[in-house]
């Protein structure tokens, strides 16, 4: 079934929203096939003055956690990892319950805890803490574990990053090389991203690029820019780099079968729905959202300090949408930014 063409106006219309409520800049590109369609709102560089468009770098956060998804299903394909396994047979050190197995952590149902919760409680002085530190995965995993598990493994789904910082752990104990080698040669080469990367733990950002700008708990004071850090806390979890038109590339690849073999993109997109409305789902590293129209889109959120993504595309990926404000710690800009999905899919404004 074809689906209405894009309401662009409608995509303004909701950075202009989203402007009102604090972000500095947004952009919005969606490919199908041919075509493309790109709306760019506000300022990439508040300092500078610089205006968005749609072609800069930002940092993805949690979109990180597809692309990990990827690597670690294209293991199982080779046989050299068992979805259904105890984590801990692939992990250097274990995780505190053997009953937790690699389906759970790409499923957030381990019952892990999520460090990030007392890291970032307070927020400026909790990023500003860790930007320019540098974890291994086992100090993450150690805080995670220092707390009890949320739940017991596959009782509940709880998203924690300390999943997918775990299932970096497993790709490089069970490979022997680092998960920035398997972005590179298995996901970006092969897709041709040349605007995606994952440089941890360098802090700059390379190429053309949107500035990030988080926002103090106090919001009366001033954003903070926090372009630069090591996104050591997040890593496998969430420090890749990347632009609109890769992520459309990547998850119209993901989609359309050209990154993993049937059986498990199969695996990969059996949802389970995780809010009592049923609109929004997980699978293996994916989420599903059901737009307005009844229209089922996969993808990503992403949240890093001062950038906000969404990235979603179509069953059958042929239409793809990657979205960014470049703020955060702004719940109102990050739900508004999210109807830029009913724009982009549905044809409609979501007003
Ligand atoms: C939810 C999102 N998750 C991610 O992208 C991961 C990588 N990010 C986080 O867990 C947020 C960490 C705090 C951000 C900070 N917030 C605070 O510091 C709050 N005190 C900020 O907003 O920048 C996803 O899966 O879509």
């Amino acid at each position: 079934p074809s689906l209405p063409a894009p309401d662009v106006a409608a995509v303004a219309a909701v950075h202009r929203t989203a402007l009102s409520h604090g972000a500095p800049g947004a952009l919005t590109r969606i490919d199908e096939g041919p075509r493309s369609y790109h709306v760019a709102t506000g300022e990439a560089d508040t300092a500078a003055h610089t205006p968005m468009d749609t072609g800069r770098r930002f940092r993805v956060g949690s979109v990180s956690k597809t692309f990990t998804t990827v690597v670690l299903l294209q293991l199982v394909a080779e046989g050299k990892v068992d979805l259904d396994a105890p984590a801990n047979r692939y992990l250097p050190e274990p995780l505190p319950d053997e009953r937790i197995t690699v389906r759970h952590l790409l499923s957030h149902r381990s019952g892990l805890y999520d460090y990030t919760n007392d890291m970032f409680h307070n927020t400026v002085p909790g990023f500003e803490a860790v930007r320019n530190k540098v974890f291994s995965y086992q100090e993450l995993i150690d805080l995670s574990t220092a707390k009890p598990l949320n739940n017991a493994p596959g009782a509940a789904y709880s998203y924690s990053n300390t999943n997918f910082v775990a299932l970096g752990a497993i790709i490089e104990h069970v490979t022997g090389t680092p998960v920035a080698t398997h972005y590179r040669q298995r996901i970006f080469t092969p897709l041709r991203l040349r605007n995606t990367s994952y440089v941890h733990p360098r802090t700059t950002i390379s190429g053309t690029y949107a500035r990030g700008y988080l926002r103090q708990d106090d919001t009366t004071l001033p954003l903070v820019d926090s372009t630069e850090q090591t996104v050591s806390w997040a890593q496998s979890a969430g420090a890749v780099i990347s632009n609109a038109r890769d992520l459309n590339r990547f998850f119209s690849a993901l989609l359309s079968g050209r990154l993993l073999p049937e059986e498990q993109l199969r695996e990969m997109t059996t949802m389970v729905p995780v809010t009592a409305d049923g609109k929004q789902s997980y699978g293996l590293g994916l989420r599903g959202r059901t737009l307005s129209c009844g229209t089922t889109v996969y993808g990503h959120t992403g949240t890093v300090q001062g950038y906000y993504t969404y990235a979603f595309t179509t069953s059958d990926g042929r239409r793809s949408m990657a979205s960014l404000a470049n703020t955060s710690n702004n719940g109102t800009v990050n739900t508004t930014l999210g109807a830029t999905l009913d724009a982009s899919f549905c044809g409609t404004d979501p007003a």
